[in-house]
């Protein structure tokens, strides 16, 4: 080996070790030398390179330009085969002359990545501390140890501080009764919390920030400054709860059929009392209270003395005093301006009352009427006038009150929530509404009526009920009333296979109340069958009642005369 060929292979060693690309050209521009690193770069090996033109291996490589500059340049960025380099370039110079050019490849690729991740950690840091900065609640993070890193203005506010003088200090420092230290250790969330800063009930949430399971900093936030924001909003959310089931129900009534007394069913005395007011009730205009317990049938009746009316061709319209959130009371039942509170609506709004012009108003459940509110129906009642909320024009409007209620309305006067003028202006007319328990004759009919609607309704055919079921029926006192026994009839009716109701298909607290003296023990009564029944036995206490007086039978049974000896002759009584 010569001289020339020792120095060669020294050079391509010394080169071997240094961890950048080297690589050398002559005066021409071809490759005379290149290291391992280089020949890595470039993905090829030494003889596939070694006296090939520059530009032809290295594209857009600037070797040619320091050599004929004589300038070395640096730190210029090269990007081959998805990596990047900082690429420097010297000339090779013998004296004064230029005898060839060095390139100098330094990988930056991983330094590249980490610097984008920091402009963009830096961009996310950014518009976190903006949404932060932006939020309405007040918000604090704590890194590990629980000193704050960021602290937003909304709870700087709050404290009456500068968040740059919480950044960096312990959460204990700077929040009073803070369990954000607490948090981070226990890695548990601590949400809708109180806590008390300064004059102030808070309710806060504590949130760990966890990575792979490890507690990495925490996130306390303001509900709400004090306890009774919170409370207000639950009011009002609950208001607009009730206004909203108020609504509904409002919208089931108007879609609801409209009942005439045929729909009363019954035929025992009670009812038959009770048809007899109706009927004179229709022929008048004055005001009627119906009395009765829940679920009895007062609302059927209001219907059935608009329906028997002359008013029978305008509006019937219902209001549950009990049902309709109190702070909108006045304006549906009198109606609004225009402009007369916020959130009125334009051209303002017409009232129940004016609704009902010409027809009926029903005032359900009248003894849950506020107080405040009585006097004013108490002055539409005597003069028949009102005013519009927010308005100075009075209406005459010819509406007629039927007012109906569960309760005990001496006892509420005695007890100064209603008012007793009020009670003797109601009731002019009073109607009083059995309970079911007292005319437990009345059971079969309804039942037989029941199961006929749901049959229409559900397509289906039940035509019986087990004798057991009737009896149970029978003698349950029904504290609900006729809708407790719709109810579950309707129950029974989803529940039944085939044709006939029996006792399984009874809620429990009937099923298991063991009828006493069982009709026919073990035979099944269709309804017809214990319609007929008891049609027949009404029948002949009646007729004994009027000492035969067919006339009179006739009359009390709400049937004509001819009906009545159609029924004589089918039940053999003639
Ligand atoms: N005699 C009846 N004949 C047929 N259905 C009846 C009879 N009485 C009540 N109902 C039915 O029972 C249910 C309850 O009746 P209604 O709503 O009129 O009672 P209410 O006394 O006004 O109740 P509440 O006091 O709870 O307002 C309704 O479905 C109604 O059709």
């Amino acid at each position: 080996m010569n001289n020339k060929d020792i120095s060669r292979n020294f050079l391509r060693a010394l080169s071997d070790t240094i961890p950048h690309g080297i690589l050398a050209v002559n005066k021409d521009g071809k490759i005379i030398v290149l290291n391992k690193v280089f020949s890595e770069i470039l993905n090829l090996c030494e003889e596939e390179v070694l006296g090939k033109d520059i530009q032809e291996v290295v594209p857009r490589c600037q070797i040619r330009t320091v050599m004929t500059s004589g300038q070395a340049r640096t730190r210029n960025l090269y990007k081959l085969n998805g990596r990047i380099f900082f690429a420097d370039y010297f000339p090779l110079k013998n004296g004064e002359e230029i005898i060839g050019g060095v390139a100098v490849f330094e990988d930056i690729t991983k330094v590249k990545k980490v610097e984008t991740e920091l402009q963009e950690v830096t961009a996310y840091k950014k518009i976190l501390e903006a949404v932060l900065e932006n939020a309405y609640e007040g918000i604090v993070i704590v890194d590990r140890d629980g000193k704050i890193i960021m602290f937003n203005g909304a709870y700087a506010d709050f404290l009456g501080i500068k968040p740059e003088d919480a950044i960096g200090r312990h959460v204990t420092e700077i929040i009073e009764n803070t369990r954000m230290h607490e948090v981070i250790k226990t890695g548990i969330a601590e949400i809708g919390q109180l806590q008390r800063i300064g004059k102030h009930n808070a309710v806060v949430q504590r949130l760990p920030i966890k990575i792979n399971d490890q507690v990495v900093a925490g996130v306390g936030k303001i509900w709400f400054k004090d306890l009774r924001d919170m409370e207000n909003l639950f009011k009002h959310l609950k208001s607009l709860q009730d206004e909203l089931a108020y609504y509904k129900e409002e919208l089931r009534r108007t879609q609801g059929g409209r009942y005439t007394i045929e729909n009363i069913v019954g035929n025992s005395p009670h009812i038959r009392k009770l048809k007899d007011l109706i009927a004179r009730a229709a022929r008048s205009s004055s005001t009627v209270l119906i009395l009765g317990e829940s679920g009895t049938g007062k609302e059927l009746v209001a219907h059935a003395i608009h329906n028997l009316s002359n008013r029978s061709h305008h509006p019937f319209v219902r209001i549950n005093c009990a049902a309709i959130p109190e702070n909108i009371l006045e304006s549906e039942l009198f109606g609004y301006a225009e402009g007369a509170f916020t959130g009125a609506q334009r051209g303002g709004k017409i009232g129940k009352f004016e609704l009902a012009h010409r027809g009926t108003i029903f005032l359900d459940e009248i003894g849950d009427m506020p107080f405040s509110m009585q006097a004013k129906l108490l002055r539409f009642l005597q003069e028949k006038e009102l005013e519009r909320l927010g308005e100075n024009k009075t209406r005459h409007i010819d509406a007629r009150v039927i007012a109906a209620t569960n309760q005990d309305l001496p006892k509420k006067i005695k007890k100064g929530e209603f008012r007793e003028d009020l009670y003797y202006r109601l009731q002019v007319m009073t109607l009083e509404v059995p309970p079911l328990r007292e005319r437990k004759e009345d059971i079969p009919f309804l039942v037989n009526y029941f199961i006929e609607k749901f049959n229409r309704e559900f397509g289906r055919l039940i035509r019986k009920v087990d004798s057991k079921v009737m009896e149970t029926l029978l003698s349950y006192e029904w504290p609900g009333n006729v809708r407790q026994m719709e109810n579950v009839i309707e129950r029974a009716y989803n529940l039944t296979e085939g044709d006939c109701i029996t006792l399984e298909s009874l809620p429990l607290y009937l099923a298991e109340m063991s009828p006493r003296t069982p009709i026919k023990e073990g035979v099944s009564l269709s309804l017809l069958q214990a319609k007929d029944e008891l049609e027949k036995n009404t029948i002949e206490t009646i007729l004994k009642e009027v000492q035969g007086n067919r006339s009179k039978a006739a009359k009390l049974l709400g049937i004509t005369r001819a009906s009545l000896y159609q029924k004589l002759k089918k039940y053999g009584l003639m």
